[in-house]
């Protein structure tokens, strides 16, 4: 394994080795706090340009599920069709790996698909690091050819471009209720969650104008990057509104643009929120959610027009989770109901939306 440093923008340095595809990489570094999941995450379009840093400390003992995929074209196990992060950051790679589903290593998924992966990093202390100064854009060189050091951009860089569809796909055609779905990097579980309430499911690419098109119900999917970038779907969005009280509801992303179609202002978290036990309540309820989450932007709830209102908040940091308008059946989450992985508390949220189609 060759040696490799991690050169946060503040200087700040961290030494560990390569376990992964042997590539230096630069990107922002982030960290998540689950405890499990790393097919899911590390295929989950939204951490597109990012390093991701996982704080548990063993990683890699369950390796891999095979790369499969079901008759209507999503993976059986992941959420999205190849790797998204830029690299993967852990404290002690598990060489050995047992799990009844495992295919391959984390290692060798990792070089197959060209991702870096460095281990026997202090991952408590980079955490530690990164709460206190906030999110860091990060480079991975290696300590053999140390001239060779990647720049990388995250801020300004449209990812939601990058990742989403290019084309229309469909799924479930001729099922009950047809919804549009807007892929700005949407995970394979929302989509899954879709087809399994029996809906037909059009997923178009996240700029493309559905306004003309027939259908019951529109979902706002997950992305990578600023929301802001995505002016050109809040627009859609707004017209679509302005045309029809038919219902809408979004997640991670799909909340963002929601709440900037409903005048909200967006902003950047210092070190976001990306784990399996995000604590949110209901607004007007005593309910309280433990709920999966990968976000690094939030809606300033305070900016939202009057006809808006909060539908949830993050009960470590106040931040809002989400927004519902006042008489339309338009309602979103910041955090994930489709978790995957993560808990499946907060699955109601897809009734919701079913119910809210059938009235
Ligand atoms: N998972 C998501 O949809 C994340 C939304 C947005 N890119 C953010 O970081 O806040």
């Amino acid at each position: 394994m060759r040696n490799v440093t991690l050169v946060l923008q503040d200087g700040t340095k961290f030494h560990g080795k390569s376990f992964g595809y042997d590539a230096p990489v630069a990107g922002e570094v982030v960290f998540n706090t689950a405890m499990m999941g790393y097919p899911e995450s590390l295929t989950d379009p939204s951490y597109a340009g990012q390093l991701v840093t996982l704080t548990f400390p063993l990683v890699g003992n369950y390796g891999v599920p095979p790369f499969t995929f079901t008759a209507d074209g999503l993976p059986t196990f992941m959420e999205s069709d190849h790797i998204h992060a830029s690299a993967v950051i852990v404290s002690d790679y598990s060489e050995q790996y047992s799990h009844w589903n495992a295919h391959e290593s984390l290692a060798d998924w990792l070089k197959r698909e060209h991702v870096p992966g460095i281990t026997g990093i202090d991952t408590r202390e980079l955490t530690k690091v990164l709460r206190e100064h906030g999110v860091m854009m990060g480079q991975i060189i290696f300590d053999d050819e140390p001239n060779n050091i990647p720049q990388a951009q995250y801020e300004g860089v449209n990812f939601v471009d990058r990742v989403s569809c290019k084309d229309i796909i469909k799924y479930n055609e001729g099922a009950g209720k047809r919804v549009v779905l807007v892929d700005c990097g949407v995970k394979a579980n929302i989509i899954r969650n879709l087809i399994e309430r029996g809906l037909e499911v059009v997923r178009v690419p996240w700029n493309y104008d559905y306004t003309g098109m027939e259908f019951d119900g529109l979902f706002l999917g997950n992305g990578p990057g600023d929301p802001d970038l995505c002016q050109e779907a809040v627009n859609i969005l707004r017209q679509q509104m302005n045309k029809s009280r038919k219902p809408i509801c979004g997640i991670c992303m799909g909340n963002q643009l929601m709440a900037k179609a409903g005048g909200a202002n967006i902003y950047k978290l210092k070190y976001g929120h990306r784990s399996h036990n995000q604590p949110v309540r209901m607004v007007g309820t005593d309910k309280c959610y433990v709920t999966s989450q990968n976000h690094g932007y939030a809606v300033d709830a305070s900016t939202l027009d009057k006809d808006w209102s909060e539908l949830f908040v993050n009960m470590n940091d106040g931040s809002n989770e989400g927004v519902r308008h006042n008489t339309n059946p338009w309602f979103t989450s910041q955090f994930h109901p489709e978790a995957c992985s993560g808990p499946v508390d907060t699955l109601f949220m897809f009734d919701l939306f079913v119910e809210k189609l059938t009235l």
